[in-house]
């Protein structure tokens, strides 16, 4: 169709990425069901144990044979649907005839990745410019990215009251995830489904499915997104937009939902709030690139004078919000912290800078302040600036127990990889109980050692002098030294 963009059509998953996996004859369920000619559900209809769990029967194994109804994926029996340009939305799919409660619709096929490459890809995809999402998740390892390959589900849209949903069955010993109508869907009618987004950061995309409870924005109501008002600024009105509203959970409560109108698209529908599965929108963290000025929130307005330690002011509009939320003293202390602690994008703390625009840094956000905060501390250039010993000492005790916990975290992960790698290729969504309980405790293990150094440091550089210029070890101030060169003694 003319303005379609490239993709090649499958019908299948593409396996490039691992092998399909071939089931194991001990593998295969077989059910009980008998086929009967004057009874059409007898042959693996609603009551057959594989439909129950959703398994399709494997050909040549089910004792209906050739009758068997449960081979849906296998057959590509999909519902008849044609394209559609949409306003604002891209491309759609309808429904070409009427679609019955509970059909099968389209199996969402694609390349099966890892979510590993899927995390890859994503944040490739929005460096090459690409702003529609295909990859979906597919369990706990893997995804199913279909923006180069995949079947016309791809192009079903979001939407907040939905007349599809997705489901995963289990067909011939891999998992597949198909679309199947939610309600009876007339012909013409544009399907959808609510995506489930999980918002990772990038460009928030403005929801136009016109439904009456939509929450505004795709993956509105994911953590990520409610944790961040960082804004993508051109002139595509789906990405610019003034006011994030958040959301608010009570408005998911069912009272809320009264269905109204069942059978368009619009109607008002209960979100199906347990979707297992959530479409995979990672346009990437937010990277050293989009914070332009990460610096500027936490400098101080005008030139601090701390326990001998001086730093040059930088004026902007963050800095003023800065000085509104805080006590003057608690900015000068956070500001000096977080000189110190800000290692890569150390280069944005000099005098100087470029301007920064205006909107942005209206927009500056509680994210930005976090991935900030979370730059990387090197102890020993902080311990080298302390004029107590015991102070010195502590900081670096600290960094020793914190190490000590990153590398037993490290050798427990390289003596539980054969289980996570095993699980993986057995497709379970989680390894065993016992070793996911090791994992979890050495992990909290590593973060308390982690929280205890750099409330150390935090502390010390509060409440201990620091050295005077005749005293100071020496300093190395290049490379990764660059963190400390901009105090001023
Ligand atoms: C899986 S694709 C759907 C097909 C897409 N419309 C196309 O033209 O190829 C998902 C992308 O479609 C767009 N989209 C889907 N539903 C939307 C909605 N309700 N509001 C705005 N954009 C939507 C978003 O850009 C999203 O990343």
């Amino acid at each position: 169709m003319e303005g379609l963009p490239q993709y090649e059509h499958i019908e299948q998953n593409d396996f490039s990425y691992r092998k399909h996996k071939m089931q194991k004859e001990e593998d295969i369920a077989i059910c009980e069901c008998n086929f009967n000619v004057n009874d059409p559900d007898s042959a693996c209809g609603e009551r057959c144990l594989n439909v129950l769990t959703s398994t399709e029967c494997t050909p040549g194994y089910c004792p209906c044979g050739v009758h068997c109804k449960n081979q849906r994926f296998q057959r590509c029996e999909y519902a008849k649907t044609r394209l559609c340009k949409t306003e604002g939305r891209g491309w759609g799919l309808l429904a070409d005839a009427d679609i019955k409660a509970g059909q099968f619709i389209i199996e969402y096929c694609g390349e099966v990745i890892s979510w590993k490459e899927a995390k890859r890809r994503s944040q490739a995809y929005e460096q090459q410019g690409l702003r529609d999402a295909y990859i979906i998740s597919l369990n706990s390892f893997e995804s199913i990215d279909a923006t180069r390959k995949g079947s016309l589900a791809r192009f079903i849209n979001h939407s907040c009251q939905p007349n599809c949903e997705t489901r995963k069955w289990n067909v011939l010993g891999e998992v597949r995830v198909g679309i199947f109508a939610k309600h009876d869907i007339s012909i013409g009618t544009e399907l959808a489904y609510d995506y489930n987004f999980e918002w990772y950061g990038g460009a928030k995309v403005r929801c136009l499915c016109g439904a009456a409870s939509c929450s505004e924005f795709l993956g509105a109501k994911s953590r990520g997104f409610q944790e961040d008002t960082y804004l993508w600024e051109d002139n595509d009105d789906r990405y610019s937009v003034e006011n994030i509203p958040l959301y608010d959970s009570a408005e998911d409560e069912p009272s809320s939902k009264i269905p109204k109108n069942e059978n368009t698209y619009n109607s008002e529908y209960d979100i199906n709030k347990n979707l297992d599965y959530s479409t995979f929108m990672n346009f990437g963290m937010v990277s050293e690139l989009q914070l332009e000025s990460p610096a500027l929130i936490v400098q101080p307005l005008t030139s601090v004078s701390m326990e001998g330690v001086t730093m040059n002011p930088v004026k902007s509009e963050a800095n003023e919000e800065m000085q509104l939320y805080s006590p003057q003293s608690f900015a000068q202390k956070n500001a000096m912290i977080s000189q110190i602690q800000s290692n890569s994008t150390c280069q944005n703390y000099q005098v100087g800078q470029g301007p920064i625009e205006k909107k942005r840094a209206k927009h500056i956000s509680r994210m930005k302040l976090k991935h900030i905060m979370q730059k990387e501390v090197d102890p020993k250039h902080v311990a080298k600036l302390l004029a107590l010993k015991e102070a010195r000492e502590e900081v670096l005790m600290y960094e020793e127990m914190k190490n000590d916990a990153a590398s037993q975290l490290e050798s427990l992960y390289n003596e539980i990889r054969p289980a996570v790698e095993e699980h993986e290729r057995d497709n379970q969504d989680s390894v065993a109980t016992s070793v996911a309980e090791k994992w979890i405790e050495v992990c909290c293990q590593k973060l308390k050692a982690e929280f205890d150094l750099h409330s150390c440091i935090i502390k010390s550089i509060a409440c201990t002098p620091r050295m005077s210029p005749h005293q100071a070890l020496p300093l190395d101030v290049s490379g990764m030294d660059h963190e400390i060169k901009y105090l001023e003694f």
